[in-house]
């Protein structure tokens, strides 16, 4: 157990600090559904500790990227190594999913939301004891929802529930976590919540890797940024990343660009229709 600035927090002792070491290689992967091509031929690593954001337009394969890296959906092409070995055979990665796919009807609690993200350490015949009723509590009073443990998670607002799935990641004692769209349809504090959160996690060298659709908050707050549409258009910096030839190729040619931060590029706040993505 360690003690941080914002409480207590469990994780696992060993965890190693950044280096250049990859948690993550993405070796060539390949995804075609019955309807064509998701991703093609993507290779990159992640190093331990990296925060890496991976943005593209809708449909450009950023949620089948990330059930490739977490073991869920196997590649067509191409492998997902994690520390060199399977993506499913590692305990220690946690997939936070969008909200709109999840069904928020079931009934269920919130702290035992946060529970099943005990059951790989606990197994399925074994009940929790009260060091795993700890760490949960310590994982929602991270995401400061210790006061909403026993309401049923369909009673929180959006942002509350995408905190609970962030709190499932941490009570995982996860070294990976993959974060699909966690600030979508967030009010102003409720992202700058989550956007605390990825600080803790910083400062535990956590590996987090976020879909996210908001460029600005990818140049701001981001070590790398994958830029994606099927296939790979960029990575790195976001000063490397965020230029107008790589945004025009994956977004199109009808996007109005402005100059951001730092030599960096964003578009236009021109959208939205309902349930249309903000760029800017
Ligand atoms: N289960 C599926 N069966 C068939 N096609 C799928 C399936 N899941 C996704 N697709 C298609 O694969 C492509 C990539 O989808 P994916 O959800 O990975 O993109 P995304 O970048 O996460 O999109 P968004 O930003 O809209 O969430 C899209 O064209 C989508 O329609």
């Amino acid at each position: 157990m360690t003690k941080s600035s914002q409480g207590l927090f469990f994780f696992p002792p060993h965890l190693p600090h950044q280096t250049d070491k990859p948690i993550v290689s993405v070796k060539g992967v390949s995804l075609i559904y019955s309807n064509g091509p998701a991703l093609e031929n993507i290779h990159f690593d992640v190093v331990v500790g990296e925060r890496l954001a991976v943005i593209g337009p809708n449909g450009a394969g950023k949620s089948t990227l990330f059930k490739i890296i977490a073991g869920v959906l196997p590649p067509t092409e191409g492998r997902v190594e994690v520390y060199g070995n399977e993506p499913g055979k590692h305990i220690c990665i946690a997939y936070v999913p969008q909200r709109s796919q999840v069904d928020w009807s079931f009934p269920v609690s919130v702290a035992d939301v946060v529970m099943m993200g005990r059951i790989g350490k606990i197994g399925i015949f074994r009940r929790p004891t009260r060091k795993d009723w700890e760490i949960v509590y310590q994982a929602l009073e991270t995401v400061q929802l210790q006061d909403y443990a026993k309401r049923q998670i369909r009673q929180l607002s959006g942002g509350q529930q995408q905190r609970v799935f962030i709190a499932r990641a941490l009570a995982q004692e996860a070294e990976l976590i993959l974060m699909d769209e966690p600030f979508t349809g967030l009010d102003f504090p409720a992202r700058q919540t989550i956007l605390n959160i990825l600080d803790i996690l910083k400062e535990k060298h956590v590996t987090v890797l976020v879909a996210l659709h908001d460029l600005k908050t990818a140049a701001e707050h981001f070590d790398r940024i994958l830029l994606l549409n099927h296939r790979l258009i960029a990575i790195g910096q976001p000063s490397e990343v965020l230029i107008p030839s790589h945004l025009l190729y994956a977004y199109g040619g009808q996007l109005s660009l402005i100059p951001a931060e730092e030599g960096t590029w964003a578009m236009e706040d021109t959208c939205c229709e309902e349930g249309e993505h903000s760029h800017a």
